[in-house]
């Protein structure tokens, strides 16, 4: 499993786009019939992606976990960014749908990926963090997951959050999980922008159009650089980052947290004014 370490803001400022891809960028990970994932040093998420067609992937136990099983020490959240799946853990079996939300908790010993049609096939985008305590599996529909709205078309930023994994939602030890889904002619994500120290962030671009880049932004916000994305990829985001997009055309994207605490809330705002 490939491993993403930390970087120190300071050091930041001196990277290039090459070497801001090398350190944060999670690209090419959705294959046919491949479970991939990363480790990342930030508060130790894991971030992986599953498409399954004709085969059953199953959630593979790494050398470097050091564990009995992949979520000996640890909980899962996964949604499903395409077609219809199945996901099976120790026995129990969840269908979803596009934009379902699955939680599996701590000590759950096998979970395995498939797709109920392999000319649709599923795609499954993950976050996995550590845990100390089970929490209960629970499957959240996109249709009951709390939604907020949030911007205008005039700034070019109108935008529906759909909140799964968090305080008053799905329970869980670390892992905050929702999505956000930019409406028609809306390009730009979390503008105006925030940090949290107590938190880090990682974002999953998906629909986005083909032939069509997300620009995403990154660094502390009075140093700001970009990298360009596509769609399935993901990015870090350490806790002293902006982490905002503008596409060149609407789209969507799955974030995730881990860290203190699990208040969605709890960010820092920087002024649009305040950015360089
Ligand atoms: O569009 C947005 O704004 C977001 O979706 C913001 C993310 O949810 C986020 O960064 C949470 O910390
Ligand atoms: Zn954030």
């Amino acid at each position: 499993m490939k491993t993403l370490h930390s970087v120190h803001p300071s050091d930041f400022k001196s990277y290039n786009t090459t070497t801001i891809r090398e350190r944060f960028l999670i690209d090419k990970q959705v294959k046919p019939d491949e479970l991939n994932c990363t480790y990342t040093h930030y508060d130790r998420m894991i971030v992986g992606m599953a498409n399954p067609v004709s085969n059953v992937l199953e959630l593979p136990n790494y050398p470097n976990l050091r564990a009995e099983y992949f979520l000996e020490r640890r909980e899962i959240g996964i949604i499903s960014v395409a077609g219809r799946g199945v996901v099976k853990a120790d026995g129990q079996v969840f269908e979803t749908n596009k934009l379902d939300c699955l939680y599996i908790g701590k000590g759950t010993k096998n979970v395995t990926f498939e797709s109920v049609d392999a000319a649709n096939p599923a795609v499954f985008y993950f976050l996995s963090s550590p845990a100390h305590a089970v929490y209960p599996k629970t499957l959240l529909t996109h249709a009951d997951a709390v939604k907020v709205e949030l911007g205008s078309s005039a700034t070019a930023n109108k935008r529906t959050i759909n909140k799964y994994i968090h305080l008053e939602g799905v329970r869980s030890c670390q892992l905050v999980m929702g999505l956000t889904i930019l409406h028609e002619g809306s390009v730009w994500n979390t503008m105006p922008a925030h940090v949290h120290d107590r938190r880090m962030e990682a974002y999953f671009y998906f629909d986005v159009p083909a032939g069509q880049k997300i620009f995403h932004y990154m660094g502390e916000g009075n140093e700001t650089r970009h990298i360009t994305m596509d769609n399935y990829d993901a990015v870090v985001s350490p806790p002293w980052s902006i982490h905002s997009g503008s596409g060149t055309a609407s789209y969507s994207f799955i974030w995730g947290m881990a860290g203190e605490n699990l208040d969605y809330t709890d960010m820092d705002a920087i002024a649009i004014a305040d950015l360089k």
